[in-house]
């Protein structure tokens, strides 16, 4: 992919609130067309990277390109049009409680193309809610009548709302069961390809990383520490990554998908052995996360 365009390009982020500094010389690109995968420890600073990119949070320094445009400091006015080309699920769904899921998925439609016929925007509002697999008759309900997976894809159907080019998802599968996240990662897969998609997606779910994910950012001692695919990764050696990997939830996550593949179970280790890395990796040796990784496993709420 050497030479693939970047959608999104971060370079020298660096983002504090007072004196705790979460973001250092964060560098990151996120290619056209690419599901990539966020991983990091509690607090290392991902939602924040989100939120920072686009444009929710000013950071103290650094500069960020989205399609190009630069999004750092613009007033959300002068920044319309690059916006328009996004969509976010923030984490936990961020569905206004007051209103149903019809009228959710349309506040984008609202905020950017006010003249839209009412019933111009109640038609494309169907038609995403149907895209994500809710049924049809869920438009008119409330977010409260919903199951929390049913949340997540009316957050998704708003998301989609203006036909985004590149999508956002803060944590999609935390607290569905396993059953449900597997079907949520198979929806975000399916979408990306049916519409072309590029993906910045913030996970602990390690089925979701193996099962959708195309490159994989590590964030630990405030930088994006490597990228690169998951066998790329596990090649490196840092202590967190090899933690989090290899640590029995990555173990559980390969042998699923070797069930799934029809393949004869492996290790982690043979894994990386296949791929030797050429990761576009800043990978540094600094590992002050420790044990990040286990604890970051037993603390989560995804139950896959
Ligand atoms: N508006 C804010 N004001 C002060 N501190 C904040 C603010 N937003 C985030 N933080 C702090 O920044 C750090 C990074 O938060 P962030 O939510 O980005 O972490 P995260 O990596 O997404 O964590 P998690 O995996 O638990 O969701 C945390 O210590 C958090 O408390």
């Amino acid at each position: 992919m050497a030479g693939a365009e970047n959608i999104i390009q971060v370079r020298g982020l660096r983002n504090s609130f007072g004196e705790q500094v979460i973001h250092d010389g964060l560098d990151l690109d996120v290619r056209k067309g690419e599901i990539l995968g966020v991983v990091g420890g509690s607090g290392t600073g991902k939602s924040v990277l989100m939120r920072t990119i686009i444009g929710l949070q000013t950071p103290d320094a650094g500069e960020i390109t989205v399609f190009g445009e630069p999004t750092i400091g613009r007033e959300a006015t002068e920044a319309t049009e690059v916006r328009k080309r996004w969509g976010v699920l923030f984490q936990g769904g961020a569905l206004f409680s007051t209103l149903t899921v019809a009228e959710n998925v349309a506040v984008p439609l609202r905020e950017f193309y006010r003249d839209l016929p009412q019933a111009l925007m109640d038609e494309i509002a169907s038609y995403k809610v149907v895209m994500t697999g809710l049924p049809a008759d869920a438009g008119p309900k409330y977010p409260a009548e919903l199951s929390g997976g049913m949340k997540k894809r009316a957050g998704l159907a708003r998301a989609l709302a203006l036909d985004p080019e590149l999508l956002f998802l803060d944590e999609p599968t935390a607290g569905l069961d396993p059953i449900g996240a597997a079907a949520f990662d198979q929806l975000i897969a399916s979408l990306q390809k049916t519409l072309g998609l590029t993906v910045f997606l913030i996970t602990h779910d390690l089925d979701t990383l193996y099962a959708i994910c195309d490159r994989v950012a590590v964030l630990a001692d405030k930088k994006v520490i490597a990228v690169g695919t998951i066998d790329e990764l596990i090649a490196l050696d840092h202590p967190w990554i090899e933690e989090y990997f290899k640590g029995p939830r990555g173990r559980a996550a390969i042998a699923a998908k070797d069930e799934v593949a029809g393949m004869a179970p492996r290790s982690a280790d043979a894994d990386a052995a296949r791929h030797p890395t050429e990761v576009e990796a800043h990978a540094t040796g600094q590992h002050s996360q420790g044990n990040a990784a286990d604890a970051h496993a037993r603390g989560e709420a995804g139950t896959r």
